[in-house]
């Protein structure tokens, strides 16, 4: 008898080998022939004024080939829509308790029936659908009472059953919608808000992970196999590929915040497919339709892009190639295709099958699922902040971020950076728990600069990846409250700032009480005599600022006091308005 993991566990390390390929022949046209090369030998070196004239010729011509390019971009209507595999947060398998570490040694987490060993059976694993019903809620899907699951036939080495276990005919949530606001980054003729619409949500198996060894090996991991996965497919409803790259990083932002995915893009637990068609602007529509919206152009796919850049960079790449081939009376063909980062162009993969080559047929071994309505309530009510909520929140009147701090802190690090942020501004509020609304929003504001730009810079200095320990919020929240309270001046809390990144770990006010370096405030008879000393070493810029209004050079005084005095006890802003009184006698 077949018995469930973990005692059923197998090892294998799988390898396939490939028949050595035919070396492709070199292509002649590469290779110029003997003769030409003698022939370009022997032509003059043109004269300089040539040389130039030639320059200015091929620019011109590279201007109009734009320009017509350009036109003819016009004339073309793009449209896109996208699919995401999403990789659940979930411990088991979707089929096996097998568990679902990536990191663990290649193939050993496996159980029988992620090998499709005969004799094997699916057993449900009913925790995957907590995240994944929490994704389709907060898509503002409608979750189908019973949905299936249909197997999808294809074979392939990283699908060991020769079928892909997923939900085709009746999918377990349908009929959501992701709105897509300005600050998503959506191109600018796409105007201030685009909502596409989910056409449906359906949970799958992930395949096995391929490493290709060329020429004739390919190693194949099967830790991944049966991982959860959901599928979200979007109506072809995009017309500009920004705003394509701006739907993929939201649903991103969406299925993070909501806890269905542990990683985004970067480290592979989301996977784009787009698909692109074009159709000419004021002629008879295309001849496709999908789901209801008909007139569509023939669709290419290009599968698998793993950057929101990728994205955005394939479909300008397509659409031009799609433009190309029609505009010189040729046809598209339905088909899948490649990118690959840094190239301008997609690359042909394979013809698409259609539905009826996939051989779809209900899945005999697997129940139906039926999802109740007080489960669906329940996950509704706990769901965690919407990014949308929190850019409303963050940019409103308790944290007053712009929205240019509000959305990386949102995106940055997986969301750790927010966390972060919200950590400090907590132990913020408990220094001051009765602080006025518009002193706590300055040190919420300020708060938001620090994580970001400062302690964001350091990382990006030291190439260093987010980690909340290097600077423990409770050291940041110190130096921002020293800071504005003016306890310490912003260079003496930079140079805090890189210790404590650096490794020193005594809490920040006694590092400052003994390193010295409170704010000792100075009188203001010490500011006059330190302007009035800067001030004697260059009369002449004096002179200059004085009869030919030229204020800029009031910064070169005010950096040499802060160069001469005391350390950590010039403030700028005071220094400045001495400066500007013994100068220009404002006071
Ligand atoms: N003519 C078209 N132009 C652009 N996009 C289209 C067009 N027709 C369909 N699409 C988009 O293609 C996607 C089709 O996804 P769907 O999962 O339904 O089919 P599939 O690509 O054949 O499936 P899979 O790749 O999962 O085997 C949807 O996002 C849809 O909006
Ligand atoms: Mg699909
Ligand atoms: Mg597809």
């Amino acid at each position: 008898m077949l018995r469930p993991w973990p005692s059923g566990a197998v090892r294998v390390l799988c390898r396939v080998n490939r028949p050595f390929l035919a070396r492709p022949q070199a292509n002649p046209a590469r290779f110029p022939s003997t003769r030409s090369l003698q022939s370009a030998a022997t032509d003059r070196v043109p004269l300089r004024k040539q040389l130039k004239q030639e320059a200015k010729a091929l620019k011109a011509q590279k201007k109009l080939r734009k320009e017509s390019e350009e036109a003819s971009r016009q004339d073309w209507e793009l449209t896109v829509g996208v699919e995401i595999h999403a990789q659940l947060d979930t411990e088991a398998k979707l089929f096996s308790r097998a568990p679902t570490s990536t990191s663990d040694t290649p193939n050993s987490n496996v159980a029988l029936f992620d090998l499709a060993f005969p004799g094997s059976q699916p057993e449900f694993q009913a925790a995957t659908l907590l995240p994944a019903l929490r994704a389709a809620i907060a898509l503002n899907c409608q979750i189908q009472p019973v949905s299936r699951f249909d197997r999808k036939h294809y074979f392939y080495q990283d699908q060991p059953a020769g079928y892909q276990i997923t939900q085709y005919y009746e999918p377990f949530a349908r009929n959501g919608y992701v709105d897509l606001l300005d600050y998503d980054g959506i191109a600018p003729e796409d105007g201030g808000r685009v909502r596409v619409d989910i056409k449906q949500v359906q949970l799958e198996q992930d395949t096995a992970k391929s490493q290709e060894y060329p020429p004739a090996t390919q190693l194949l991991d099967f830790n991944r196999v049966s991982h959860p996965l959901i599928e979200i497919i979007t109506m072809p409803q995009i017309h500009t590929p920004a705003t394509a790259a701006a739907c993929v990083r939201k649903l991103q932002a969406i299925l993070l915040a909501c806890g269905a995915v542990t990683t985004g893009m970067e480290m592979g637990g989301l996977r784009a497919d787009v698909n692109v068609s074009i159709r000419r602007r004021g002629e008879a529509p295309g001849q496709h339709r999908y789901d209801g919206i008909g007139g569509l152009g023939q669709r290419t796919e290009i599968k698998n892009l793993s950057s929101f850049k990728a994205v955005e960079d394939a479909i300008v790449a397509e659409k031009n190639r799609q433009i190309a081939v029609l505009e010189s009376g040729g046809v598209i063909e339905g088909e899948t295709r490649g990118w690959t980062i840094g190239s301008t162009e997609t690359r042909r993969l394979r013809g698409k099958e259609g539905a009826v080559d996939y051989r779809y047929m209900p899945d005999p071994d697997i129940s139906p699922l039926v999802i109740g309505e007080d489960l669906i309530s329940s996950l509704t009510e706990s769901l965690p902040t919407s990014p949308d909520s929190l850019v409303t929140q963050l940019t409103g009147a308790e944290y007053g971020l712009s929205i240019e701090d509000a959305k990386p802190l949102i995106e940055l690090d997986d969301g750790a950076r927010l966390e972060y942020y919200q950590d400090v501004v907590d132990i913020l509020q408990s220094l001051h728990p009765d602080q006025d609304p518009q002193t706590h929003a300055a040190l919420t504001r300020m708060a938001g600069n620090w994580v970001l730009h400062e302690l964001g810079g350091l990382l990006t200095k030291a190439d260093r990846a987010w980690d909340d320990t290097i600077v423990p919020a409770r050291a940041l929240a110190d130096l921002v409250d020293h800071l504005q309270q003016k306890r310490i001046t912003g260079s003496i809390a930079k140079q805090v700032l890189a210790a404590v990144f650096d490794g020193d770990r005594r809490p920040v006010p006694r590092l400052l009480e003994e390193d010295n370096l409170l704010l000792r405030p100075m009188s203001r008879e010490e500011y006059v005599a330190l302007a009035e000393t800067v001030l004697a070493q260059r009369p002449e810029m004096v002179e200059q600022i004085r009869s030919k209004n030229q204020l800029g050079k009031m910064g070169w005084f005010l950096g040499q006091m802060m160069r001469l005095g005391e350390k950590g006890r010039v403030e700028a802003p005071k220094a400045q308005e001495v400066l500007q009184e013994l100068i220009l006698g404002k006071q």
